[in-house]
């Protein structure tokens, strides 16, 4: 509701420093998204913020001791983190990259071409968290545990983790995005390499070829003793039909196996186009020879084969696990080879990394084990590191990554087609929270999107990330961004929803309008409150720049750039004159002005660009203007 005190002039907290005009830029890139306010007037700054202790999720403040892009547009007037944005030209400082584990050269050189890299092997979890709060990125391989103390100890300057593989469970994901930090990671180029390894370790098994290795090693003699069994005609079960699992069910189709597969996220038709049946879990190891295990550890699958599923196997079954560890119970595992259940298993990775040297598991004479060599080829390993070293670079430089594991996927297309709508939208939602009383108390926001497409056609993840990193970064020291925008409004009890209206324009423009809402709140602005009692304001993109359209139930046009002054005045000849007298007596600069009303000569709304913040003087005399009722300074 409007507060009737809102008549008197409202003046917001004043800038550290001035802001230096400059026309918006349009984000061109990911990181735009990710990392700095967008197309919102930018001035370079060398920042060296001493720390903050701060306990949650990056703060606009962190601590940076390098150059950092300002954005000089928050009413709180804090510092934005570092970034390195494609938009101002290449960085002053290059980005310090920690590779934690070894990275093939091919990789470690397009990183070096980019930012300052440091290889640091076999540090301790304390050593990580003390060296993290000097690094832009983290490349990491399986070895290298990216907990939620690693996040926290960054200080906000962690930017992008890079996985050089594909398992991401060592990597905090949900703590990853509480902090805004994304996570990418090299997703194809060891598939092959796997594929390989779990069929070597099938064969290997079921010729007991590293046995009888070992035991001509310490002289013996033992055909008898290791007599094998055939894969030929043999049915292999392989749990988990993604990448490796497709691969390796390819390659025991080729050695004369047949092959099902369980797995309840994988097409069917995929599975059919290999000549695999998809069945059940129970089907599935209640009827193979062979198990191959190919899903990633998650909560759903950590101990799936323990000794209740184990009791359900073929007994005799051969085992092979090539993903992790974790999704087998390794004290079941003994159990049901010291029963018979299992004949024999082949273990490239294990629950613990090294497994302990007196491991009941890894000393059991039918086990065959290795060193989690999966994607340890000469080949993989250069793929995944030039693969990494690609990802990470371009996240560091803004770039879409397309291997992003905890942020939405927007294809180029759709980002440069949305791009001014995106800057567009973090006006909205910063100039609709400077409206709300006290600023805080938001609870509800609605955003209508208005649009001559279909609404299934209209992607509004970055709309709604922007919206939410308008309204609540000028409120809080919280810092948004792609990554953390819905988990940031979740956490802050603030509930956005979303309405798509189709309308007849031109389908050619995906957006027609965008509209914020903010209910159950006073306004400073009483003239912001639209007949329904909701705060809201509505813009456009025009000539490629966003415009404020309607302000209440006022319509306005005026271009949204620097700073933005809203009086509501009775109709009368001379306003914008007086007005604009002011602002040119104490050296402001207007840009844009527009005047709507709703009844003529009854009350109006002028909207009045200036790229300076008038001062406190110039404001208290457009407040005395007898005709003017109300006023605000927004800034942008
Ligand atoms: N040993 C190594 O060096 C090595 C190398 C590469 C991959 N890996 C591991 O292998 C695993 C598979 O890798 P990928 O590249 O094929 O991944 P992927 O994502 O392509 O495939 C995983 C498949 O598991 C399925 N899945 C998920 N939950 C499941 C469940 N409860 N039951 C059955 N299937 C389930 C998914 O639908 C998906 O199809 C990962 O854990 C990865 O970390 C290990
Ligand atoms: O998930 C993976 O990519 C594999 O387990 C490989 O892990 P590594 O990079 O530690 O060899």
């Amino acid at each position: 509701m409007a507060s009737s005190s809102s008549l008197k002039p409202i003046f917001s907290s004043p800038l550290t420093s001035s802001p230096t005009p400059h026309s918006p830029k349009k984000p061109s890139s990911l990181l735009s998204f990710l990392h700095s306010t967008t197309s919102t007037p930018i001035s370079l700054k060398l920042s060296s913020n001493p720390p903050r202790n701060n306990s949650h999720p990056r703060s606009k403040s962190s601590a940076v001791t390098n150059v950092v892009l300002k954005t000089d547009t928050s009413p709180e007037t804090t510092s934005a983190p570092s970034n390195y944005s494609q938009d101002l030209g290449p960085p002053l400082t290059k980005p310090t990259i920690l590779v934690s584990e070894k990275l093939g050269e091919k990789g470690l050189e397009v990183l070096r071409e980019f930012g300052h890299v440091e290889c640091l092997y076999d540090l301790s979890p304390d050593q990580l968290c003390s060296k993290i709060s000097s690094c832009d990125a983290l490349i990491v391989r399986s070895g290298t545990k990216v907990t939620r103390q690693v996040f926290e100890a960054s200080n906000g300057r962690l930017k992008v983790v890079g996985r050089a593989g594909v398992g991401i469970d060592n990597v905090d994901l949900q703590a990853a995005t509480e902090f805004g930090c994304l996570v990418v990671n090299a997703p194809t180029a060891n598939t092959v390499a796997a594929a390989e390894h779990g069929i070597a370790l099938l064969a290997a098994m079921a010729r007991n070829v590293a046995q009888a290795d070992a035991s001509i090693k310490a002289g013996k003699w033992q055909r008898n003793k290791y007599v094998g069994v055939s894969l030929v005609g043999k049915t292999l079960a392989v749990m988990g039909f993604g990448k490796v699992g497709s691969e390796v069910a390819r390659r025991a189709k080729g050695l004369g196996m047949n092959v099902i597969a369980h797995d309840p996220y994988a097409p069917a038709d995929r599975a059919r186009a290999l000549g695999v049946d998809l069945v059940s879990f129970d089907q599935a190891i209640g009827t193979a020879d062979f198990i191959s295990l190919h899903m990633p550890l998650t909560p759903a699958t950590s101990k799936v084969f323990n000794d209740e599923t184990f009791a359900k196997m073929k007994k005799g079954v051969r085992i092979v696990n090539v993903a992790r560890g974790g999704v087998i119970d390794e004290d079941a595992l003994v159990k049901a080879l010291d029963s018979g259940i299992v004949a024999q298993a082949a273990l490239d990775v294990f629950t613990k990394e090294p497994p302990p040297k007196d491991s009941r598991l890894v000393q059991h004479e039918n086990v065959t084990v290795t060193p989690h060599l999966g994607a340890s080829t000469k080949e993989a390993q250069a793929c995944v590191a030039i693969e990494i070293a690609e990802a990470v670079v371009g996240a560091l430089k803004g770039e879409l990554s397309a291997t992003a594991v905890n942020a939405p996927m927007v294809p180029p297309e759709v980002l440069s087609e949305l791009s001014p709508y995106v800057a567009l939208a973090e006006k909205l939602g910063r100039l609709a929270v400077q409206l709300v009383a006290g600023g805080s108390g938001i609870k509800s926001v609605k955003v209508v999107y208005k649009s001559a497409r279909d609404p299934d056609d209209l992607d509004t993840r970055l709309l709604r990330a922007m919206i939410t990193k308008g309204i609540i970064e000028p409120i809080s020291s919280s810092f948004v961004n792609l990554v953390n925008a819905d988990f940031t409004a979740k956490e802050k009890g603030l509930r956005i929803s979303e309405e798509r209206i189709v309308v007849d324009s031109s389908p050619e423009f995906p957006i027609d309008s965008i509209q914020v809402q903010i209910s159950n709140v006073e306004s400073k602005f009483a003239s912001g409150i639209s007949d329904n009692g909701d705060i809201s304001i509505e813009g456009k993109v025009k000539y490629g720049t966003p415009h404020l359209t309607s302000v209440g139930s006022f319509a306005v046009d005026v271009s949204l750039e620097g700073n933005l002054i809203l009086c509501r005045q009775v109709d009368q000849p001379g306003m914008i004159g007086q007005v604009g007298n002011i602002l040119g007596e104490h050296n402001v600069n207007v840009s844009f002005m527009s005047v709507g009303r709703t009844v003529r000569r009854k009350k109006a709304i002028m909207a009045i660009g200036v790229d300076e913040k008038p001062d406190k003087e110039a404001l208290k005399k457009i407040g005395e203007i007898p005709a003017i009722e109300e006023f605000v300074f927004l800034k942008l």
